[in-house]
């Protein structure tokens, strides 16, 4: 099912079964949803197979970040299992980039592939620790850049970033921001933060929202809050 909606729910569970608990509650035409490391790890391919089979539009998020042919094989191997967006990190550099766009161009594979730049949960003093001294906002755009110039649909960054990044790459190329935290919830590990409705309006095109809805008391009424917030649904 295909769906206009911005919104990407992560499902950041320990057991395909607690996963497909809240699926069942989400409607496919009102959201795509995110499997990530731990529930990939855990369930392997059965739960991309089982949110398919509910008609939800699915991205793996596994960040992969390795040689340039690892990368693309991984990518292959994914897109070949019908997702609908997947992911690497741009810091893995232009030609494992470059590579992974290549393999899905020659196998005329429309997943979209997106690249991580400054995860959420750093802050500048967390680059300075691994040796990069720019500044974090430098730094994202750097890495937006290079994955636009090596073929990348998109990129993960933070809200506060995707004004920047709209400017700098244009209205097409993907912006999905996790760090979405609404009025009612709270940062968790979180670092680079904004609500719904300013990460919109700065220019976001996917929002990727974890906690706030899935360890909430009424995970749909926290849906609901957001979609409000939005006007869609
Ligand atoms: O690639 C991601 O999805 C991602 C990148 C990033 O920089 N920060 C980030 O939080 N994420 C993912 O987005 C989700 C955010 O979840 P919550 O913090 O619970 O809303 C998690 O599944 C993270 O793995």
């Amino acid at each position: 099912m295909v769906t206009d909606s911005p919104i990407i729910i992560a499902l950041d569970y320990p057991s395909l079964d607690a996963a497909l608990c809240m699926a069942d509650q989400l409607d496919p035409a009102r959201c795509r949803v995110k499997v990530g490391k731990e529930l990939f790890t855990r369930s392997g391919p059965a739960v991309l197979e089982a949110l398919h089979g509910r008609g939800f539009e699915v991205f793996l998020d596994l960040k992969f970040h390795d040689i340039p042919n690892t990368v693309a094989s991984a990518v292959q191997a994914a897109a070949e299992q019908g997702l609908w967006m997947v992911n690497v990190h741009a810091s893995g550099g232009r030609q494992m980039m470059e590579a992974a766009v290549q393999r899905l161009e020659q196998h005329r594979l429309t997943t979209h592939l997106i690249a991580v730049t400054v995860l959420t949960s750093m802050q500048a003093t967390d680059l300075a620790d691994v040796g990069i001294s720019a500044p974090l906002a430098e730094h994202v755009e750097r890495l937006a850049q290079l994955a636009k110039q090596s073929g990348m649909h998109g990129v993960v960054c933070s809200a506060q970033e995707s004004a920047r990044i709209k400017a700098l790459c244009g209205d097409s190329f993907l912006k999905v921001t996790p760090g979405i935290r609404p009025s009612f919830s709270v940062a968790n590990d979180q670092q680079r933060i904004m609500t719904p409705s300013q990460a919109m309006q700065a220019g976001s095109t996917h929002l990727v929202i974890g906690r706030p809805v899935t360890q909430s008391e009424d995970p749909m009424l926290a849906l609901q809050a957001i979609e409000a917030e939005l006007g869609v649904g």
